[in-house]
């Protein structure tokens, strides 16, 4: 079995909980909160920001084109992309996508972000890769399991995203990450190993945590007003 399967067979139960997150299953019914779906797009505007710096880095640790080429694609998506999905959230509520950007990261997104960027700091590729992946396979899972089990018309408030997700060029982006990180897994020892599968574990621990974060609209504790 590849590596990458492996990875995907250790964290079912993680990916299981995705899809029955209320946020996730609201989504499917179309019912959600105007407020959890601002507070998901201001934390995920910013999220999408360091996530291409995540990209960026992993450029400047590669060592040959084809690596270059692969991430820079994936920065392409999500800078062309991934403004439809947000735009689909954004009509649905009558909120302009503008007026959603620029705000501080609540804890749980704070986090996820540090995450990954301690994983591109400390990392090689495949470590990178791994840390990276959870991100595009759960929403290609999330999207084909919505589509599978609501199958929405063009009345659905939410076809867009689920098509969106569901489609094959998030398919394929996603088979290119996980082929890529086999290479790098033939090529590492068992302890490099044992770092990508903690650092893939933790970001679908950590997708999980972000719905759940948008659903509550969790906010920090104390202190929130900016100090400038
Ligand atoms: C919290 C969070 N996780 C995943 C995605 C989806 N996503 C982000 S980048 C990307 C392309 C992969 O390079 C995809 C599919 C999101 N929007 N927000």
């Amino acid at each position: 079995m590849s590596f990458s399967n492996v990875l995907r067979n250790e964290n079912q139960d993680v990916f299981e909980k995705i899809f029955s997150h209320p946020f996730v299953q609201g989504i499917g019914t179309g019912d959600i909160s105007k407020e959890a779906l601002a507070h998901y797009i201001k934390a995920d505007y910013e999220y999408l920001n360091a996530f291409m710096h995540v990209y960026g880095v992993a450029i400047s640790k590669s060592s040959n084109r084809e690596d270059i080429q692969l991430f820079n694609q994936q920065i392409d998506f999500v800078l062309n992309s991934e403004v439809h999905p947000h735009n689909n959230f954004c009509e649905h509520i009558g909120v302009p996508y503008e007026e959603l950007q620029g705000f501080p990261l609540p804890p749980t997104a704070d986090h996820y972000i540090k995450h990954m960027l301690y994983h591109a700091h400390q990392g090689g590729i495949g470590e990178i890769l791994a840390a990276l992946l959870p991100c595009p396979w759960t929403y290609l899972e999330i999207g084909q399991e919505l589509l599978d089990t609501f199958k929405p018309d063009s009345s659905h408030p939410f076809s867009p995203w689920i098509h969106f997700y569901a489609q094959k060029k998030v398919n394929s982006l996603t088979e290119v990450l996980c082929s890529k990180l086999d290479d790098y897994a033939e090529q590492a020892s068992e302890e490099e190993k044992g770092r990508m599968r903690e650092a893939f574990r933790k970001s679908c621990q950590l997708e999980y945590a972000f719905w759940d974060m948008a659903y509550t609209q969790e906010e920090w504790p104390v202190g929130k007003e900016a100090v400038r």
